[in-house]
């Protein structure tokens, strides 16, 4: 008999991960809230800890290392036989006195280098040092220096004992400056029921990955991987250092013309110790290029921040203080294989009927809905499974905290459930199996068990750890029993977000609506989204005018892991990109500006290097490109998603002889503008579940536009695919019809005529025919002359004898064989 994990930290009220890392500590192999621990030493830990909790409720500060007076030591339960005897605070203890040991080590390591380098290269002591900086004549005032947060440089203590790394390169311990917190993935997602958490729990120093994700404000971070490193430009003679915050020691070495090592050393002769790769504050960066004469210019960073963010497209959710977070809705996807019944799942859940609205019964783009599961919220989006949607589903997982793998029961795995396990896996994201269609004939859920045992992913009552619920999507049943499935798991997860920062979130989908413009289906990540903030997504901006929720409601406020559609973008977000709040709308302009134009840069310069001279290869291989026919196409679509979904499908049909260019995409109705720039460029307008607008078809008709225009994907792709083959020109074959033995030759008014015996097949009158004589082709022509006895025949049978003359042959002999055959005329493939 054994206990879980989350039955042992939900009866003593502590945190599934703080009991996690106790029984980790004392040797037990725990990889999730779901393990399971046996009993003798679950009810020692219950005895322990619930005389602890009783006492004075575990908080997260009793785990931490600072020194505080010895506790008295805890009163030993009576424990069985077989359990653990260590108890929290001997662990506790273990591990500051181990955290002290390398400390200590660490500073000698340190003292004892930098003792090493003094010896070697005298320098001004400390005191001259600040005198010549504080004093430098050329030191101007700083106008865009922004305030900072930490002392200046010259009356930064010096601490008693050296703590910066001499080494660089070497990670950076530096316990005694503001190191950055180490981060934990994807925000505080805790540990996970089916999958090991992404990384292993947080080191005290962190790891490089971690300093990447660290916040760009703090001091003496590592450098982020995008950081710019700065220029030097000359005004009116003075030269001026442009940088944007974080100052690496290594760039700003770089900018004022030193070696980093003596930097590094001037650095610390003023007391502040900051390896190659590390940041120094900007007053201290203004003060040294003041003392080698620059100015200092510090780039407004906030915005320049979103600006990069927006534009990469991946927003780390910045750190946030633990005490600033609070719960937040689990955002679940649902994914499977096609017709496994994601979108009845879905719609019994909301108890909507989404099914009956989509063309071809095919789910055509996510939606994202929140529902309510005994007073729970619960946000769901609705993920596709089709192949063709395979983009957008890779979207769906990766902002998802729970998957819900919907497999048919009569069915059971096929390829594209393994490849939404493999989504969600390789997202980290946890899955509860939904096995689906258990009304139906041939309903096997042993089968289905079996196959998530083969996987890895073994259900509970199989002695694994996936949660897994038995459901009849379409008869309504057991879909309480999963949402209840899916809360335990979001439990477990401990999801929190600071609900009251600047609000980020992602697009989910994005569209051009009829008298509302531009509109986005967005999920809050952080922060709160309120009508009237101003957002930013790459080059668009948005005032936010209104929100709206998945029934057309209007919202007031969208804290996170609340799906909202926004009106009031500059235009439509690409989906599956990031959106950040900023000051108001005017930022928010110029940064979508900025973003445009960097854009037009970034194509531009591509464009150049596109055109850069070709060697041979290159130069054949375009001759080739251009004897191709190419279909070039003007694609529309009802939304962003199903636009790429269009393009993805359209750019994959393969063929040696046509290719494909998109030359324009867009989302909303086929334009007149759209048919004169088909006309113009000679392409095909290929429209995806959109309309036309007036006059579109007249138009088309007189410029003489094709408009291939579908509402179920794989039907417009084949149509494209028949357009490129009637790009290619003709070929012909020529098609036997039958033969004839010339069994007698007799002369006739114009010359001679073959008595034949036709021997397969038909001859028709007027048929391409050849005369064979011993195998070789003595004459081709048509069959001018075909008789049945005295009479005209236009067609003879097999069987059958009859006269035939060859247009243009006088010759025959007996035993020659009239071969007949029509040319037909036929469509390459692709
Ligand atoms: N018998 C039975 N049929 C179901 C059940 N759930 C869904 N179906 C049927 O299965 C078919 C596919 O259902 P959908 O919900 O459209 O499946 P989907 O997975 O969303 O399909 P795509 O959107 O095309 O990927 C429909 O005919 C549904 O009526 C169920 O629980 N039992």
């Amino acid at each position: 008999m054994s206990r879980r994990i989350y039955e042992i930290s939900r009866e003593l009220g502590m945190e599934n991960k703080e009991v996690m890392d106790i029984l980790r500590e004392r040797g037990f192999e725990v990889k999730s809230a779901s393990s399971t621990i046996d009993n003798i030493s679950a009810d020692a830990f219950l005895e322990e800890f619930r005389s602890k909790t009783e006492a004075a409720p575990p908080s997260v500060e009793e785990t931490a290392p600072a020194p505080k007076p010895a506790p008295a030591e805890p009163v030993r339960p009576n424990i069985p036989s077989g359990a653990i005897v260590k108890s929290k605070a001997d662990i506790d203890r273990e591990r500051q006195a181990k955290e002290s040991a390398e400390q200590k080590a660490r500073e000698d390591e340190i003292a004892r280098r930098r003792v090493e380098r003094e010896a070697l290269q005298p320098k001004p002591t400390q005191p001259q040092a600040q005198a010549d900086m504080s004093k430098s004549p050329k030191m101007p005032t700083m106008p865009t220096m922004p305030s900072t947060k930490s002392p200046g440089m010259p009356s930064m203590p010096r601490p008693s004992a050296p703590v910066a790394p001499a080494e660089p390169e070497a990670p950076a311990p530096a316990p005694k400056m503001s190191m950055p917190t180490p981060v934990r993935p994807k925000e505080d997602r805790g540990p996970q029921v089916t999958l090991p958490p992404k990384t292993p729990p947080a080191p005290s120093i962190p790891s490089r990955e971690e300093t990447k994700k660290v916040s760009i404000g703090a001091t003496q971070q590592a450098k982020p991987a995008s950081v710019d490193e700065g220029k030097v430009v000359e005004q009116d003679g003075v030269k001026i250092i442009q940088v944007k915050p974080p100052i690496v020691v290594r760039d700003f070495a770089g900018l004022i013309g030193m070696k980093p090592f003596k930097l590094i050393s001037e650095l610390m002769d003023a007391g502040i110790f900051a390896g190659m790769n590390q940041t120094i504050e900007e007053d201290v960066a203004g003060r040294l290029a003041a003392k080698y004469g620059f100015q200092l210019e510090i780039r407004h960073r906030g915005e320049e921040q979103a600006v990069a963010k927006a534009k990469e497209k991946k927003i780390e959710l910045a750190e946030d203080d633990p005490s600033l977070l609070s719960p937040r809705a689990p955002v679940v996807c649902v994914l499977g294989h096609v017709d496994h019944g994601k979108t009845t799942l879905l719609d019994s859940i909301r108890k909507a009927n989404v099914v009956s609205g989509e063309a071809g019964g095919i789910t055509q783009h996510i939606g994202a809905y929140q529902v309510e599961q005994n007073g729970h919220k619960l946000t769901f989006i609705d993920t596709p499974g089709h192949a063709a949607f395979s983009k957008m589903r890779e979207r769906g997982a990766n902002v998802t905290d729970i998957a819900i793998l919907v497999v048919a029961a009569d069915d059971g795995f096929m390829p594209q459930t393994d490849e939404a396990l493999k989504f969600a896996q390789n997202a980290g994201v946890p899955i509860v199996v939904a096995i689906n269609k258990m009304d139906a004939k041939g309903a096997n859920i042993e089968r289905v068990k079996q196959q998530m045992q083969e996987r890895n992913i073994a259900s509970e009552d199989w002695g694994g750890e996936t949660l897994c619920s038995a459901v009849s999507a379409i008869n309504n049943e057991g879909i309480s029993e999963l949402l209840e499935q899916v809360l335990l798991q979001a439990e477990v997860l401990e999801l929190k977000a600071n609900h009251s920062c600047d609000a980020q979130g992602i697009i989910v989908e994005s569209q051009v609506e009829q008298g509302r413009g531009s509109t986005a289906t967005v999920i809050v990540q952080k922060g709160t989204l309120k009508p009237g903030s101003a957002l930013v997504c790459g080059d668009n901006y948005c005032k936010v005018r209104a929100m709206l929720d998945e029934n057309g409601q209007k919202v007031k406020s969208a804290p996170p892991s609340t799906p909202v559609r926004i009106m009031g973008w500059s235009d439509a977000p690409d989906s599956g990109s990031y959106f950040l709040e900023v000051k108001n709308d005017k930022v928010a302009r110029r940064i979508a500006e900025e973003n445009a134009e960097e854009m037009r840069q970034e194509l531009l310069s591509k464009q150049v290097k596109d055109n850069a001279p070709m060697d041979l290869d290159q130069f054949l291989g375009l001759i080739d490109e251009k004897q191709q026919k190419t279909l070039s196409v003007i694609v529309k679509a009802d939304v962003h998603g199903s636009m790429e979904a269009v393009i993805g499908m359209l750019e994959s049909i393969k063929s040696d002889k046509v290719s494909l260019r998109v030359i324009v995409s867009d989302v909303g109705l086929v334009s007149k503008n759209d048919v004169v720039l088909a006309s113009s460029s000679k392409a095909t307008i290929v429209a995806f579940n959109t309309r036309m607008e007036n006059g579109v078809q007249a138009l088309a008709k007189h410029d003489d536009v094709h408009i291939v225009h579908h509402n179920i994907i794989y039907e417009l792709v084949d149509q494209v695919r028949d357009a490129m083959a009637e790009l290619l020109e003709p070929e012909y074959r020529e098609n036997k019809l039958g033969a004839a033995e010339v069994r007698a030759v007799f002369p006739v008014a114009k010359g001679f005529a073959a008595g034949c015996m036709v021997t397969e097949g038909i001859l028709k009158r007027d048929a391409f025919a050849r005369l064979l004589r011993k195998d070789v082709v003595v004459h081709e022509g048509r069959i001018g002359t075909l008789k049945r006895f005295k009479d005209d025949a236009q067609e003879v049978r097999a069987g059958y004898e009859c006269g035939a003359a060859l247009t243009g042959c006088n010759s025959y002999e007996e035993k020659d064989i009239i071969e007949a055959f029509e040319i037909v005329e036929f469509r390459p493939k692709l």
